[in-house]
């Protein structure tokens, strides 16, 4: 099994590759999926999240309210790193058991979508690293857009990540998506061909560079 990790900025495009991937046939282990079973209701996770940030984060159906978390973590590194500590460990626990049971299925190509993967130093718990990217405006567009958010409370939320020039360096492949759908599949579609070729569990080439991605 060839197991890689697909991280990226946010609105870098992370969840539209892994369906282009998914389509071509991998199976993927998404992280803000497994954040939200994380704090589903009736978890440790949500009573967690309650015990240190109050009950002013529910909503009234007793799930947890994710606007009035963002807007308070987004904006304080301290809460940040306490919202990680409560909820990573557990996404971190339901990665192993999807990843066994994509062993025990014979999956061929398995890529866990892990935004922040560089940030907790996971980078090398993976056969290799796929990093989309775009720039920071294109990005912020795309939050203000999709997201209906404020401006500010994007930027917010691209300044709690690291900058992109310092996660490049270490992927095995660079995926640029500050073009159109189309450019982008194309490119996804490369990556695949090049990840059929690579032996499961055998060694990578270090640091392809980006326009090996580009048709
Ligand atoms: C704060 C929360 C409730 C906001 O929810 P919301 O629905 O608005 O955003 P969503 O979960 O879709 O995340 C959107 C993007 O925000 C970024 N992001 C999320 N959490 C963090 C974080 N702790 N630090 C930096 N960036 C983050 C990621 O790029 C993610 O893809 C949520 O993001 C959360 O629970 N975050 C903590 C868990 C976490 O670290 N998730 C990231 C993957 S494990
Ligand atoms: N090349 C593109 N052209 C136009 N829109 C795009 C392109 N790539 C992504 N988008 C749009 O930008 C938004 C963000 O993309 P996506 O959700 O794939 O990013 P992400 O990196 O997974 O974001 P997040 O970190 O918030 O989960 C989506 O609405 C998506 O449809």
């Amino acid at each position: 099994m060839l197991h890689l990790a697909l991280t990226g900025n946010i609105a870098s495009g992370k969840s539209t590759v892994s369906t282009m991937l998914a389509r071509h046939g991998a199976t993927i282990i998404d992280a803000d999926q497994l954040a939200r079973e994380a704090v589903a209701v009736g978890t440790p996770g949500l009573e967690a999240v309650v015990d240190r940030f109050g009950a002013g984060m529910l909503q009234a159906d007793g799930s947890l309210d994710r606007a009035a978390l963002r807007r308070v973590v987004f904006h304080d590194a301290a809460a940040r790193d306490a919202l990680n500590a409560i909820v990573h460990p557990t996404v971190g626990r339901l990665r192993e058991e999807a990843l066994a049971a994509a062993r025990t299925r014979g999956d061929r190509v398995v890529i866990s979508d892990i935004p922040l993967l560089f940030e907790v130093g996971l980078e090398h718990a993976f056969d290799g690293v796929i990093l989309v990217d775009a720039p920071a405006p294109v990005r912020l567009e795309r939050i203000v857009q999709t997201r209906g958010l404020p401006r500010a409370d994007a930027q917010a939320m691209i300044d709690a990540q690291w900058p992109s020039e310092r996660k490049r360096r270490d992927a095995h492949w660079v995926i640029d998506n500050e073009g159109d759908l189309a450019t982008l599949q194309a490119r996804v579609d490369s990556l695949w061909t090049t990840l059929l070729t690579l032996p499961a569990g055998g060694p990578l080439p270090q640091r392809v560079p980006t326009a090996d991605t580009t048709p």
